[in-house]
């Protein structure tokens, strides 16, 4: 039986969420002359312990996409897009995802809660996307989660350039919580900004556009992995 999503996450060395998404906040397209199956594989060689895709259509996503990256891999796979209903759940696990994002700023205490019980006995990991310390205060069942800072505004359609302090603002009131796997989401485009994200303490980071856009996906982990070393020497 494959790990879950949060299981993955936490047991990897290299701990990043890496994500499908075809388009930027601005409608730029990310995904070129490549197919989205040649994307899979080569964030699998690439090491990625889970994947994300963006369903959500403002990124050029559909739940088709969804298919054809379970389709793609064994890794577990998140779901982003705005799910408020039981039944998207049980539609996300039976397209194959893993995890299903419950973004809480849009979402009321009681749906938030239904939803995270349900996704939890549906067998996928809650992915709890939040942006201030008081959305933390009825999310239930934190220590089955993955919670996410969102480094950008999501209200805005994420056309902001992000804000990775309120990641590192966020941590220890995540920690205080009970939350076992804090990640830190969006806006994480500089490989010595993603080292400085897990120095602090973060399990796991969620990186979309900037490995779509590098034309050097070995590269820019690599920067990564040297800056993680000199931080830890
Ligand atoms: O955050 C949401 O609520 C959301 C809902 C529906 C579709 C997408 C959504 N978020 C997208 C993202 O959060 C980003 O694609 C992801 O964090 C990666 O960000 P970036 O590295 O800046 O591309």
């Amino acid at each position: 039986m494959s790990p879950s999503f949060i299981d993955a996450l936490l047991a990897a060395p290299r701990p990043l969420v890496m994500e499908v998404k075809l388009r930027d906040p601005h409608g730029a397209d990310l995904l070129g002359p490549r197919t989205v199956t040649d994307l899979v594989t080569r964030y699998e060689q690439a090491g990625a312990p889970c994947l994300s895709v963006v369903t959500g259509r403002w990124f050029g996503g559909t739940p088709r996409l969804l298919r054809e990256v379970t389709a793609a891999t064994q890794l577990p796979v998140l779901q982003k897009d705005f799910l408020t209903r039981p039944a998207q759940l049980e539609a996300a696990r039976a397209l194959g995802a893993s995890a299903v994002l419950l973004t809480a700023a849009l979402l009321p205490a009681t749906s938030l809660t239904r939803l995270v019980t349900t996704a939890l006995d549906l067998g996928l990991t809650p992915f709890v996307e939040i942006t201030e310390e008081r959305e933390l205060d009825t999310l239930p069942r934190i220590a089955e989660c993955v919670v996410a800072v969102n480094n950008k505004d999501i209200r805005t359609r994420e056309r902001d350039r992000g804000d990775l302090g309120r990641s590192l603002r966020l941590l220890p009131a995540l920690r205080a919580a009970g939350c076992r796997a804090p990640v830190s989401a969006s806006a994480i485009t500089d490989p010595h900004d993603a080292a400085r994200l897990l120095d602090a303490g973060y399990a796991a980071l969620l990186i979309g556009t900037s490995l779509m856009r590098t034309g050097d996906l070995t590269g820019w982990l690599a920067d990564l992995d040297a800056a993680r070393a000199g931080v830890a020497a």
